[in-house]
């Protein structure tokens, strides 16, 4: 094992200093093909994220899946590219999470940094930056309000990836999934709220759509599923919504695998043909827009719901940088926080 040589040499005050780190998932650099291949590469070769032996997977990976997927996926990012700031969204949004959060702890002396599991800015340099700051105590956040092993567990291997190499390693303490917490569900609540009275019509439906997952995860004791239940239990309660106004579905399939069902596009183009035509979509288990809320749900599931005699179709945005979601991120870390304190 090589000691990693740049171990910041600033030494922290004697009462020690902590820092705040948020990990969301990473997104390609620009739309081209060379960086969508890079960034899909990496993760898909995630053995969290895909667990079949590399032997079998890696030829299919590299020389099928990423041969053609690039190019549609390049196509997919370009639709939703925030051209102002060049980056994606999901890049976009948990920057400024960041630095919101940042502003408000600022006058605590704690600063904040952000990585991205898969591409820049790396953990890694979020690590060694907190550091530079003098912290010896980093509180992680993995940014996925429910656990799954293919996203919680996997960005926290990073952070400790990190650390491996360090001389003088930091304390650090992992939050746990948030998939009820009462911050997030009012910040959950409040974004419906705010959306439904701008919108010129009045959904008869509002479809709670979650990223999914392999049904295998689930049967080998990933909680995601049980998770997105407990969102959704709770943010139908804050609202005083039935199941039938507010269902829940799973989207963005990938591969051959089964996924947790029900299915999102098949379920919402169902609707029309049962009378429902005006529909709103919320995605609790996203913690800012990406490509999958954007643009499979607000571009290719709109389509296809109008296709299939829909009316009218929202999506509910993500809770981004609003306030509330920075008041989430804030509680999250000072309680997290209090967990460094000696008594
Ligand atoms: C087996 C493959 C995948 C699993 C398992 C998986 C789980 C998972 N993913 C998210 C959140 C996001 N996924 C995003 C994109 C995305 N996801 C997969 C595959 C799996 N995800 C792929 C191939 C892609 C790339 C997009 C494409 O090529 O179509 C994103 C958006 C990233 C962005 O840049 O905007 C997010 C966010 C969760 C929460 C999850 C498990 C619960
Ligand atoms: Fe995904
Ligand atoms: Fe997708």
């Amino acid at each position: 094992m090589t000691f990693f040589h740049k171990t910041s040499r600033i030494a922290p005050p004697p009462e020690g200093r902590s820092g705040v780190l948020l990990v969301n998932l990473g997104t390609p650099d620009d739309t081209g093909y060379l960086a969508v291949r890079r960034y899909l590469s990496e993760f898909l070769s995630d053995r969290r994220v895909i667990e079949s032996p590399p032997l079998i997977w890696q030829p299919i990976l590299q020389g099928i899946v990423l041969a053609k997927r690039p190019f549609a996926s390049g196509a997919n990012y370009a639709r939703i590219w925030d051209r102002e700031e060049n980056a994606s969204p999901l890049r976009v949004y948990t920057r400024r999470q960041a630095e919101k959060l940042g502003e408000r702890l600022r006058a605590d002396g704690i600063p904040v940094e952000w990585g991205m599991r898969y591409g820049q800015p790396s953990v890694k340099t979020a690590v060694a930056s907190l550091m530079d700051q003098g912290c010896d105590r980093i509180v992680c956040i993995p940014l996925y309000p429910q656990y799954s092993a293919t996203t919680t567990a996997t960005a926290n291997d990073q952070v400790f990836r990190a650390l491996m190499t360090l001389r003088r390693q930091p304390s650090v303490l992992t939050l746990p999934s948030f998939p009820d917490h009462p911050l997030f569900i009012r910040a959950l609540a409040e974004s419906v709220q705010q959306t439904l009275k701008a919108l010129p019509f009045k959904p008869q439906q509002i479809v709670a759509s979650f990223h999914g997952l392999p049904k295998v995860c689930v049967e080998k004791g990933d909680t995601y599923r049980d998770e997105c239940e407990r969102t959704i239990v709770a943010l139908r309660k804050s609202l005083g919504l039935e199941p039938d106004q507010m269902p829940m579905t799973f989207q963005s399939r990938f591969g051959p695998l089964e996924w947790i069902q029900p299915y999102t596009a098949p379920y919402v183009t169902g609707l029309p043909a049962q009378g429902i035509k005006r529909i709103a979509v919320i995605m609790p288990g996203f913690m800012t827009d990406c490509l999958e809320t954007l643009d499979e749900i607000g571009n290719e599931l709109r389509e296809e719901f109008i296709a299939a005699g829909g009316e009218e179709f929202a999506i509910i945005p993500c809770l981004n940088d609003t306030p509330e979601a920075v008041d989430l991120l804030e509680g999250l870390s000072r309680s997290a926080l209090r967990g460094f304190a000696r008594e």
